[in-house]
């Protein structure tokens, strides 16, 4: 358990319930999930950028005074990804820490675009994704799967060199299964990228644009008809639209709620404004996610903690939760019912002992 996230308004016992969870997570950040040690050692490495290579330091960078501001401090980590094998690299540590975390599944949202503008070459650059995927299933046992992202305020540029990069047999990474949409919402209109995930769907990728997040509603329904999401990143701001909250309850659409993103990025004032507990009250399916956790200094265990905190639940509630993330994954079926099976498995012997 990393002590500095035990949450002292959840028991004990809880945290250490959550920490033996098998888990999947659906919203998280490729390059936002860099550890301390990753990016200092990148820093380290070159030295003419302005990420501090102190990891104490680093507490103080990453505190954000707005989205934007979480952005550009954002990018100049991404600016620090140099070569293919700091590629390989970040990607393997990131599978590390997630299988400490007893993390069975994930869906990882990488930016391509940001790392081929940037002089890496976009073969190598699948190739050492791909091979830190593998690396990391067999010797942790983390399977991984890609979401590919438009970085909507770069234009529709980006846009283009994504749906290319993700579409395109030659270079199209194995683990990919779906396509998405982030960076800031206000002044990037979700319908100008339908084309985009019209090519992206047509090639047989799923559709998960972040919408709502720190734009209103209108944004969500955006996504919905014209990007055909099959899932929404973040969504918060639904809870402002009881008729939205019904689509998605009668229509089963995910939210990959993420609550400490929204407080760090100041999306959301206080953690006892969020509106996890108008989703669930509405039945909406809510699944739990960490967004970028180094640099909102929380992990996956305790974003089920704050669930937990939030929601009022016991061990089954969070047992339930973690079913969410699993069932609204783009994992096979076969897959779906293992990791089901281990997280009733640790649910039972823990209520047993
Ligand atoms: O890479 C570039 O050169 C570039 C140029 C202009 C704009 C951008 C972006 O906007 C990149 C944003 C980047 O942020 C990622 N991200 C991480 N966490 C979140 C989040 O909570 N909400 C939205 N976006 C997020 C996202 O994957 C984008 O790639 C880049
Ligand atoms: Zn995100």
């Amino acid at each position: 358990m990393t002590e500095h996230l035990v949450d002292p308004a959840v028991p004990r016992d809880l945290h250490a319930f959550i920490a033996g969870l098998p888990k999947a997570e659906l919203h998280v950040h490729h390059v936002g999930s860099a550890s301390p040690r990753i990016v200092s050692e990148l820093a380290a490495r070159h030295p003419d950028s302005k990420v501090p290579a102190d990891p104490e330091a680093l507490v103080d960078y990453f505190t954000f005074t707005d989205f934007a501001h979480f952005i550009d401090v954002y990018l100049s980590v991404v600016d620090l990804i140099r070569t293919p094998e700091d590629v390989r690299l970040l990607t393997y540590e990131v599978a590390r820490d997630m299988a400490r975390q007893q993390v069975r599944y994930a869906e990882l949202t990488i930016t391509p675009f940001s790392s081929t503008r940037r002089g890496i070459d976009e073969g190598a650059f699948m190739d050492a994704i791909e091979d830190a995927r593998k690396a990391a299933e067999s010797e942790f046992g983390t399977v991984l799967r890609w979401c590919f992202d438009i970085p909507g305020e770069a234009g529709l540029e980006s846009a283009e060199e994504t749906t290319r990069l993700a579409t395109d047999d030659r270079h199209r990474p194995e683990g990919l299964v779906s396509f998405g949409l982030g960076g800031p919402e206000i002044g990037v209109a979700r319908p100008q990228f339908k084309p985009y995930f019209d090519r992206a769907i047509a090639a047989g990728l799923h559709s998960v644009p972040h919408a709502g997040e720190t734009t209103g509603p209108q944004t969500v329904w955006d996504a919905l008809t014209d990007l055909r999401a099959e899932r929404i990143g973040h969504g918060t701001s639904s809870a402002q639209d009881p008729k939205l909250l019904a689509h998605l309850a009668e229509h089963r659409i995910p939210l990959e709620v993420c609550p400490t993103s929204n407080i760090a990025t100041r999306a959301v004032r206080t953690l006892d404004e969020h509106p996890i507990k108008k989703f669930t009250r509405a039945g909406v399916l809510v699944t739990i996610n960490s967004d970028d956790p180094p640099m909102f200094g929380t992990d996956l265990n305790n974003e089920y903690a704050v669930a937990a905190r939030l929601l009022d639940l016991d061990e089954r509630g969070l047992a339930d939760l973690a079913k969410n993330a699993v069932d609204a994954s783009f994992l096979d079926a076969p897959g779906k019912a293992r990791i089901r099976g281990e997280i009733d498995a640790h649910t039972a012997a823990w209520l047993a002992s």
